[in-house]
């Protein structure tokens, strides 16, 4: 399959930020920061979902919160893709899969902000992500208890690596996942969408 996707070479390490960017915030591009820091990441991509399987209504179209995006995004290494649009699929196991077919050798490392992480087990095929690839999970005001005490942390317990360990994550092998106490920031899509500045005009 011939698809566009930022040029990466066997072996590098691309972290892969999911999300709807419904829209793009300041929170995006902190935890993004932070983890090419904390993670060892060569690269990172804003992956912008056509839309959160377990979201019941679709977000703003996806031309739209693309532009947004790219708008947002300054940084040499950070990259914002549809690549789950040409791709063809929506559920992250899937993605990761059909990435990992397209790009063999490339690195890929799962991110995710605190509070997916403890709603993580409701996802599809939550094991085989975890097994697939490392995961990199970031602090989130109000969700570090829930995502600590979480199903996926309990279970996959023994394979967390230490903090002090989070610049190995790339190179681990799965399973292996890894929490970082990064600094917060309280922005949320929600919150915006709230205040108003991302009209709900034009949305899918
Ligand atoms: N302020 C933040 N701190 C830490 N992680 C964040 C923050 N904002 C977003 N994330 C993470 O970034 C990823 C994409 O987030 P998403 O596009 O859903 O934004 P959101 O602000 O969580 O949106 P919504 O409020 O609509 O749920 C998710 O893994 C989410 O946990
Ligand atoms: O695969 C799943 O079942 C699944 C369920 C919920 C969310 N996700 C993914 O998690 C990422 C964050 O979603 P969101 O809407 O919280 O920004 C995004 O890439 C979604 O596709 C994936």
């Amino acid at each position: 399959m011939k698809i566009a996707l930022p040029y990466v070479r066997p072996g590098q390490v691309v972290g892969l930020l999911g999300g709807s960017f419904d829209p793009p915030h300041e929170g995006h591009v902190h935890i993004s920061r932070e983890a090419l820091k904390r993670f060892g990441l060569d690269q990172l991509w804003w992956l912008v979902s056509p839309g959160n399987p377990l979201k019941p209504h679709g977000p703003a179209p996806l031309a739209r919160r693309m532009a947004a995006c790219r708008a947002l995004v300054d940084h040499p290494r950070i990259y914002v893709t549809d690549a789950e649009a040409q791709l063809g699929t929506r559920y992250t196991a899937q993605t990761l899969r059909a990435l990992q077919a397209v790009r063999p050798g490339v690195r890929f490392v799962w991110l995710m902000g605190a509070d997916n992480l403890a709603q993580f087990d409701q996802w599809q095929d939550w094991r085989d992500i975890i097994e697939r690839v490392p995961m990199g999970v970031l602090a989130r005001p109000g969700q570090r208890i829930s995502a600590r005490m979480s199903k996926a942390a309990r279970v996959y317990s023994d394979v967390r690596l230490p903090a002090a360990l989070s610049h190995t994550l790339g190179h681990s092998d799965p399973p292996a996942w890894c929490f970082v106490n990064v600094p917060m920031r309280a922005v949320s899509s929600t919150g915006l969408r709230a205040r108003g500045d991302w009209p709900k005009s034009g949305r899918g």
